[in-house]
């Protein structure tokens, strides 16, 4: 093993960066990698849209990583990002399109008939399920490539290799070079639908059958392994996705399930074993540590809250104080968060609802509660499915930006039907990628054993009749009209 740059300054100092290249932000932490304390930060905001020029989220770490302090004193980093998004480059690696989001819908035909390509829509799945570990829906790698081998042909022409957020990133700060250069890791090969968790090996069969030719893939990583190192000589942990990145920097283990309310609302536990769900509901992942990370994700999370309290012209503390001053079923009315269709469940094409308004329960305090109950019953529906598939929850975390929320922390347990624990509020993916980046530089069997601030448990009576009233009502939306 490569020995550890110091600068001349004592080992216990070397500083590690952890990244976070979300959907709406890029986030940066400069931790101590020995402890794990956080010495600074850096965010800069990424463009809206599901689909994004690479390039922004280059030009939003460099601001990031301006506002942070830089790297000149850190001694590994490594990048979490949103999972899924596909990017393709050409021969010389060169970014052909702009890249799909995990959050474009525009795929879900065209996967689903793929799907159905392997005997059919129920054996299809099946088929899937046991290949990769999930049943690919619209956000899935697989799916966007499937859509453009219908829908643009001149794209997949100039493709040459596919990859993912972390990955491109990863190998920009590598210095870039040919697309043989490229590398992945487990968690965010498994979001792709062509690398099985259970076998460990890409199945770029089904890859070619979807695109219609054969790409450079980059080469999965083990968890600790590194991707090589920045022109300055820092070391380049192997990245990861970045719910996987989450359960590394909250220090989740086998039987804890973390809910994390970001851009994407989803549910996932820490597990020994592979699953495979031919529902389609859960997400065969792997994690960042070498065992799974099965999860289920909704489209409408943290923004809905957004939108809410931009409806009832209120602020976020606002939005809580007026969900808190509403009782539990928020008087009947149910808020269907569909807002940008849907994942869990599979309804790409719906739209969001209200439902039960009357004369008593059209106010905003009963809107305010309906919208974080909504949001909280999709997620509870997601941890049922979790549970369906032999996943333990023996503690449930809530992270992420709508965690912030003090309704959002108090609702939680009436939904869930047990405790929840929030860590103290901060950016735990990119802490994920920065434990990473530590490991990758120490080169031990196991990632430091850095110490977690206190969690806070929240409790609270539970309310079944919310979520039978959200069951009641959540399929009734009306489609998209374009
Ligand atoms: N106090 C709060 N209450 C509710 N939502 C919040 C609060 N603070 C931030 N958010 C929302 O959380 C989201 C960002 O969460 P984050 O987990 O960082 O998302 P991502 O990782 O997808 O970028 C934003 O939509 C933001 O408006
Ligand atoms: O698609 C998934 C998981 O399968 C999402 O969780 C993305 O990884 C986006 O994450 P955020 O930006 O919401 O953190």
């Amino acid at each position: 093993m490569a020995p550890i740059r110091t600068h001349g300054i004592d080992k216990s100092l070397a500083l590690v960066a952890g990244i976070d290249s979300s959907t709406q932000a890029c986030k940066v932490v400069i931790r101590d990698a020995r402890t794990g304390r956080l010495v600074r930060d850096g965010c800069a905001s990424h463009p809206a849209g599901t689909e994004v020029d690479p390039s922004a989220w280059w030009a939003a770490l460099e601001r990031a990583l301006q506002a942070a302090g830089g790297l000149d004193d850190v001694e590994a980093i490594a990048v979490a990002a949103q999972q899924h998004g596909c990017i393709c480059l050409d021969e010389e690696g060169r970014v052909v399109r702009p890249a799909l989001l995990w959050n474009d819908t525009r795929g879900a035909a065209a996967v689903a008939r793929l799907v159905a390509e392997s005997g059919g829509a129920d054996a299809g799945r099946q088929a899937w399920a046991t290949a990769v570990g999930s049943v690919p829906l619209a956000a899935f790698t697989v799916a966007k490539l499937r859509w453009l081998a219908e829908q643009e042909p001149d794209t997949v022409r100039q493709t040459a290799a596919v990859c993912l957020p972390h990955d491109w990133l990863t190998w920009r700060l590598a210095g870039a070079g040919g697309i043989e250069r490229l590398t992945t890791d487990r968690s965010d090969a498994s979001g792709t639908g062509y690398w099985s968790p259970a076998t460990g090996r890409y199945r770029s069969d089904l890859l070619a059958h979807a695109l219609g030719h054969a790409v450079v893939l980059p080469k999965v990583l083990a968890p600790a392994e590194r991707a090589g190192s920045t022109p300055a000589g820092a070391v380049l942990g192997a990245g990861c996705g970045d719910n996987a990145a989450a359960a590394l920097g909250i220090g989740a283990r086998p039987g804890d399930v973390i809910v994390s309310i970001g851009t994407s609302g989803t549910v996932f536990a820490v597990a020994d074993e592979p699953t495979a769900d031919p529902s389609g509901t859960v997400a065969g992942f792997a994690d960042a540590a070498g065992g799974f990370l099965p999860l289920v994700c909704t489209l409408n999370a943290a923004r809905v809250l957004d939108v809410t309290a931009r409806l009832l012209n209120v602020d976020h503390a606002g939005l809580s104080r007026l969900a808190l001053s509403a009782p539990p079923g928020a008087g009947g009315l149910a808020f269907v968060p569909y807002l940008e269709g849907e994942r869990t469940p599979d309804r790409p094409d719906a739209t969001g609802a209200i439902h039960g308004l009357t004369l008593d329960s059209a106010t905003p305090a009963s809107v305010a509660r309906a919208a974080i109950e909504g949001v909280l019953c999709g997620l509870a529906d997601g941890l049922d499915a979790l549970m369906r598939q032999g996943v333990r929850a023996e503690r449930v975390f809530l992270i992420g930006g709508g965690a912030r929320s003090t309704a959002v922390r108090q609702i939680a347990p009436t939904i869930f039907g047990r405790p929840v624990l929030v860590p103290p509020a901060g950016e735990h993916v990119a802490d994920g990628a920065a434990r990473q980046a530590a490991w990758a530089l120490a080169g031990t069997a196991a990632p430091p054993s850095w110490e977690h601030a206190g969690v806070e448990q929240f409790e609270a009576a539970v309310a079944p009749h919310v979520r039978a009233r959200y069951a009641q009502v959540q399929a009734l939306t009306a489609p998209r009209l374009d």
